[in-house]
């Protein structure tokens, strides 16, 4: 198996973290970015999942994060840019909202894959971003999170343009994966039924379009959809 870790960010919970274990069970070095230190990040150091603190709400953040990961590595299997705040507009000062969302689901995405892409070397190289189902349709109530997730999207076109054929480049565009423990009953049941199938797919569902997009030879510039037939779903 390649030695050439996967670098995964945000990935210390829930979808990037479910993606980080799992790729380490196929065999591939892992590596992660954290925002917030917990008893989890030292349990995952000592399985060989190299955890390195970032916060891309700064560019000096993301600056330090590039740093640390050209004096480790380099060599790159993949990038997977899973690091994400979910902020609705009314989280405070809108500017302020506006400019955390653009951050960290645009600028640190952009300046990562420019400082790093010449390390993404092997048979087969990616950049995955995670996206989501809103950047195609906006949000009632996450106008600035949508709105940076559609910049992500616009990125995978330009990277996977700019980087052809040495890395293919691909977003996946997810609806509902899992649940915060906070939602309520009657809020899940409202997700729920914003879909065809109206399911709680879960994380394994990413793991498996992460898998996927990895092994493809023939997939770039693209944006894979995981939502249950939302789109044809009738209001
Ligand atoms: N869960 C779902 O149903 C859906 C998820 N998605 C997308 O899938 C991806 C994974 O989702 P999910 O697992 O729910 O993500 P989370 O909401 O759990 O966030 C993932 C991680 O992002 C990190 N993060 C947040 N802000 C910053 C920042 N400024 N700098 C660095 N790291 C940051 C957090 O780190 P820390 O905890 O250390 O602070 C967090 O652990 C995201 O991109 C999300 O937008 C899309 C649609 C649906
Ligand atoms: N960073 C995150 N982005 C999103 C989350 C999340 O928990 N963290 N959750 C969703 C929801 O599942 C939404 O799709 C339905 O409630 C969207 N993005």
């Amino acid at each position: 198996m390649n030695s050439a870790p996967i670098l995964i960010t945000g990935a210390a919970q829930r979808i990037g973290l479910f993606c980080a274990k799992a790729l380490q069970e196929k065999g591939h070095k892992v590596a992660i970015s954290y925002r917030r230190h917990r008893p989890l990040i030292d349990e995952l150091q000592e399985t060989g999942i190299d955890c390195i603190q970032a916060d891309f709400a700064t560019t000096e953040g993301i600056v330090a994060f590039i740093r640390q990961i050209k004096q480790r590595y380099p060599k790159l299997r993949a990038i997977i840019h899973n690091a994400s705040d979910w902020h609705s507009d009314s989280d405070g000062d809108l500017t302020e909202v506006f400019d955390q969302m653009m951050a960290v689901h645009a600028k640190a995405p952009l300046m990562i894959n420019q400082a790093l892409a010449d390390r993404l070397s092997h048979i087969k190289a990616d950049i995955i971003h995670m996206s989501d189902f809103v950047a195609q349709t906006g949000s009632a109530k996450h106008m600035a999170y949508a709105a940076s997730k559609a910049a992500l999207e616009n990125l995978t076109l330009s990277f996977a343009r700019k980087l052809a054929p040495r890395v293919k480049v691909n977003a996946i565009a997810p609806a509902l994966i899992s649940f915060n423990e906070g939602d309520d009953d009657q809020y899940r049941q409202k997700v729920l039924q914003k879909s065809l199938l109206g399911i709680e797919p879960g994380e394994q569902e990413v793991f498996k379009a992460v898998q996927w997009l990895l092994e493809s030879d023939y997939m770039t510039g693209r944006i894979l959809h995981l939502d249950g037939g939302r789109h044809l779903k009738l209001p």
